[in-house]
């Protein structure tokens, strides 16, 4: 984190945040999700269920001094995988590497989602525009909207490798995180979310057009998820690939194959290319024979989905000046 340099404290060393998701809450060490695709920070709370808590880090506001409850204050959110959360609303003092918020508006779940529980998550904290923050009936700020005034710059980036360390650094780029130069698309902000134009898409050689789309980037999406006919057009050029509906989605023989590079277009200018190796997302079933996309459908609409396989080829930096996406290979 680089902090905002002011003549009233000795210079504040800067640190970047090594640990993907590791926070504390009033000192209680948390593993959250940064989400730039919601804009909720909720944690695993002391009303949940045992069974639901078993695995968890457990935040207890009753141990923690700087805790206010926000009286009469609740949280409900659906996120676009089906699966959801609700509960009721404190605010605390939460510190991500050297930089914290005091009167953060921390949401309590009382009542999760199966997969949050088998997830090995406390909670996510929602790094999208504060416009779509669920808490009734007065919305909530996102951590970073608290935080980025006293940031160096009003921004952080996702550095998120494959199969290895990640980090988020606020304030500052890290240049040790990305090669050459970002290149920056403006964002419409009006959905709540890192959202820029997305009108076409390269495979195989060919460019094809997606008049009036959109990408959102979505660090809480696991995958790359597209209108139809862009993946379509994907597997089109993968021998063997069909779109399973028992193994959920677009699948391709592991052996022999080699995935075909995306390139998406974001902004008005600028492609980038997702390399095809990181477009193998896993086996799709116990027999290794069958492997599952890195790209699926996103169903329905014009806005896709950009999710973790593009964070692991590029450094993606989210500028609150403009608004604006930037991006560099890693
Ligand atoms: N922005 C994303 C969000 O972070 C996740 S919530 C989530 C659910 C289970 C496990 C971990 C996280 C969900 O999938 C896509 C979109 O909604």
């Amino acid at each position: 984190l680089k902090k905002r340099q002011d003549t009233s404290t000795p210079a504040v060393p800067y640190q970047q945040v090594e640990y993907l998701v590791n926070i504390a809450v009033a000192g209680q060490k948390l593993n959250l999700d940064f989400d730039t695709g919601s804009a909720d920070l909720w944690v695993f709370s002391d009303s949940l269920p045992a069974s639901s808590k078993k695995g968890h880090n457990i935040y207890t506001p009753s141990s923690s001094p700087s805790y206010k409850v926000l009286s009469g204050h609740k949280w409900s959110i659906a996120y676009a995988d089906g699966s959801g959360a609700s509960g009721t609303v404190g605010t605390d003092t939460v510190t991500i590497g050297g930089t914290s918020v005091t009167n953060q508006a921390v949401e309590l779940a009382d009542r999760i989602s199966s997969s949050f529980v088998t997830d090995g998550l406390d909670g996510l904290l929602g790094l999208s525009f504060s416009s779509i923050n669920t808490v009734k009936p007065t919305q909530q700020k996102t951590w970073f909207d608290n935080a980025k005034a006293s940031l160096s710059s009003p921004l952080f980036a996702a550095y998120l490798p494959f199969n290895a360390n990640g980090a988020y650094d606020f304030g500052y780029l890290d240049s040790a995180h990305y090669s050459g130069t970002p290149v920056y698309a403006p964002v419409d902000d009006t959905n709540g979310f890192w959202e820029v134009a997305s009108t076409s898409y390269k495979v195989g050689g060919t460019t094809h057009s997606l008049p009036g789309n959109t990408g959102i980037l979505d660090t809480g999406t696991t995958l790359a998820l597209m209108v139809d006919s862009a993946v379509s057009a994907y597997y089109a050029q993968v021998s063997g690939a069909v779109n399973s509906r028992s193994l959920g989605g677009w699948v391709f023989p592991c052996k022999g194959t080699t995935l075909p590079d995306l390139s998406v277009r974001l902004g008005p200018t600028n492609y980038a290319t997702i390399p095809g190796k990181l477009l193998n997302f896993q086996p799709a079933d116990a027999s290794g024979t069958q492997c599952y996309g890195g790209l699926q459908s996103v169903g329905g609409g014009t806005m896709n989905v950009y999710g973790d396989v593009f964070f692991n080829a590029f450094y993606g930096i989210f500028d609150a000046n403009g608004p604006r996406f930037g991006f560099a290979p890693l």
